[in-house]
């Protein structure tokens, strides 16, 4: 009964079809796994209770539990961890506000750094990766969610050297391009970035040197693929109507 008023709590508008900026952008969904339905989604949170070290003690020598967590701009990532975080214990590390933060100190690298994230393109694997490096450190943390990297396949190889370890798993978002250009054009946080010339930059540089690194751990059996219109409440992660009706579409469709 309680999920079934929850359920009707998330229910949400169908996407608008006007000609915005957004409907011009192709809708496409990736293929590579089947998007997890919300009985499956609730494995991986057995998952970070358990596998994950949640009964460390903060102060530890292991090598902490590392999840990456990847998806378009505007997928969701940042929601998503920030509620992971808080009802999981996980320490959340975004790497895009790792170089914000950078930028925001005034270096000379972070100079450099703005004009790359104007453009939308990808900065220097070194630079992210010995920030990423250094946060792991200061927050001591067992259990780490590493938001919006590694952002291609040259990001990846330079964290498993400079870092020493492979990610546990991955959780992909996965969004259409529509709805991605939509919460971006509304997120309204006064990014540089959330404009329609650079958010075309960015869904570009997603599809050709991000999603290779999706399919790199999808072919390493680590990839957990979920729906970008999932909400995660007290832990349990809930399907909204708008997303049950899109699979169900999917199905009819031989898509999953
Ligand atoms: N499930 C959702 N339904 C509707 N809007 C959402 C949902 N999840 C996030 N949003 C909104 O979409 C916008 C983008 O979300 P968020 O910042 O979490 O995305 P992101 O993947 O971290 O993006 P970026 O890669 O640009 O950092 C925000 O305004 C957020 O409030
Ligand atoms: O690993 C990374 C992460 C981010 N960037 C740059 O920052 C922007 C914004 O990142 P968000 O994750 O969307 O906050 C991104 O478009 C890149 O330009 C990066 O280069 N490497
Ligand atoms: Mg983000």
């Amino acid at each position: 009964m309680w999920r079934r008023r929850l359920g009707a709590l998330l229910l949400r508008s169908p996407p608008s079809s006007s000609s915005t900026a957004a409907s011009s952008l192709q809708h496409r969904r990736h293929h590579l796994l089947p998007t997890q339905e919300p009985l499956a989604l609730n494995r991986l949170a057995r998952l970070f209770t358990s596998q994950a070290g949640s009964d460390g003690d903060g102060g530890h020598s292991q090598k902490p539990f590392i999840a990456f967590v990847l998806g378009g701009p505007g997928s969701g990532k940042g929601t998503q961890c920030t509620k992971i975080a808080s009802d999981f214990g996980f320490a959340h590390l975004s790497a895009g506000d790792l170089l914000r933060h950078e930028i925001a100190s005034g270096s000379e690298k972070g100079e450099l750094i703005l004009d790359i994230i104007k453009q939308g393109r990808i900065v220097p694997s070194e630079i992210t990766v010995e920030l990423i490096r250094k946060a792991m450190e200061m927050s001591n943390a067992n259990k780490v969610l590493i938001d919006g990297f590694p952002r291609c396949e040259e990001n990846r190889v330079a964290f498993e050297r400079i870092v020493g370890t492979e990610p546990d798993i991955v959780i992909f978002f996965d969004c259409p391009e529509d709805e991605m250009v939509k919460r971006l054009l509304g997120r309204n946080q006064g990014r540089v970035d959330d404009n329609i010339e650079t958010i075309k930059k960015r869904l570009k540089v997603f599809e050709s040197l991000n999603i290779p690194v999706v399919d790199y751990y999808s072919s390493r059996g680590k990839v957990h693929k979920m729906s970008s219109y999932i909400v995660v409440i007290r832990g349990t992660w809930l399907a909204n109507i708008k997303w049950l009706n899109c699979c169900k579409r999917d199905m009819n469709q031989g898509y999953m």
